[in-house]
């Protein structure tokens, strides 16, 4: 079974205006409220490629109902504690570039946040637990690293998708796949990073830290795979980008739950910048015909 965790969902309030005034009254061109946060979107998309998995997390007062009842909806297996305190909103900002306002989070008390690990016992030995996103202030740091011993301590594998020092403590621990895109890259050595050479030697670190298989996704210039076998890079298609929020979740989605049916890196690599794409094309995240549509348009050559 393949387990998402989201440990900070949102709601996304994706906002369009025509022109942004600072200081000034703005009128919405248009809106949209979508359930959101890291692991909820890479559920969302392994639900579209039909491959079974349960979202777990928190989720509290009247946006954390909202994200139940659309997870519901979308007949999405889930079992999220749920907390006290709301569940934040995001906004998601379109005026003519995308500017994006995430909250903290909700307050979790220690008595919900050990709820949450009791619910982790359910693991077994050949599962794949997606930890993503970022932890909300009062859970502390290290909450990603009590997970990681939990999935441990079961057999199950993990993915993380996370930036900074939690990533960094995370890879001795084997992760299946890491998926920083090349920003989130460079930050994590504090370098500027030009090249693909540059991002091939950064992304070679993170293997020999520990991580099982790396992902480093560029945006419009499609993805870079770096496992022990070698170096793959993967053009994106071509198209009009209309919301390129979780894009990278839905690559995460392609790629472990490709891997999951198949067994196959190469293909899992084709599934998730297809995936990664039909999102960016699309207004919420990509459904399984469009990437179905988009995957025979990807080439994959050795680097
Ligand atoms: N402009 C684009 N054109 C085509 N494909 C895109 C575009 N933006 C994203 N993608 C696809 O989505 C994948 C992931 O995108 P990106 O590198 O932006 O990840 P990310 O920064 O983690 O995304 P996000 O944080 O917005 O979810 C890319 O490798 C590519 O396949
Ligand atoms: O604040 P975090 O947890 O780092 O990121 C949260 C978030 O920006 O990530 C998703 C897109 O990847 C959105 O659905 C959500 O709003």
């Amino acid at each position: 079974m393949i387990y998402t965790v989201t440990l900070n969902p949102s709601i996304d309030y994706i906002v369009e205006v025509e022109d942004l005034r600072l200081g000034g009254l703005n009128r919405m061109k248009r809106d949209l409220k979508l359930p959101g946060g890291k692991g909820i979107n890479v559920s969302r998309v392994l639900n579209q490629l039909e491959v079974q998995n349960k979202a777990i997390g928190f989720l509290g007062g009247f946006t954390g109902r909202y994200i139940e009842e659309w997870l519901r909806k979308e007949s999405i297996s889930s079992d999220f504690l749920f907390v006290s305190d709301d569940t934040r909103i995001n906004i998601k900002l379109k005026h003519g570039d995308e500017t994006e306002i995430n909250g903290a989070g909700p307050v979790i008390r220690d008595t919900e946040a050990e709820a949450l690990l009791q619910k982790m016992a359910v693991l077994n030995a050949g599962d794949v637990v997606i930890l993503s996103g970022s932890v909300p202030p009062s859970l502390g740091a290290d909450f990603y690293d009590k997970l990681i011993s939990v999935c441990k301590e079961s057999g199950a594998e993990f993915v993380i998708d996370t930036t900074g020092s939690a990533l960094k403590k995370a890879l001795p621990h084997q992760p299946l796949l890491v998926k920083p895109n090349h920003h989130e890259l460079a930050e994590l050595f504090g370098v500027t990073i030009q090249t693909k050479e540059e991002i091939i030697t950064y992304g070679r670190k993170l293997l020999e830290a520990g991580a099982k298989h790396v992902l480093v996704s560029m945006a419009g210039e499609g993805a870079l795979f770096i496992t022990e076998q070698g170096v793959y890079h993967a053009n994106a298609p071509k198209g009009t980008v209309k919301n390129s929020v979780g894009a990278g979740d839905s690559m995460i989605a392609g790629f472990v739950g490709t891997f999951s049916l198949t067994g196959d890196l190469m293909e899992a690599f084709r599934s998730g910048v297809a995936s990664g794409s039909a999102t960016a094309f699309s207004d919420d995240l990509a459904d399984r015909e469009f990437i179905e549509q988009l995957r025979p348009l990807i080439n994959i050559s050795e680097v």
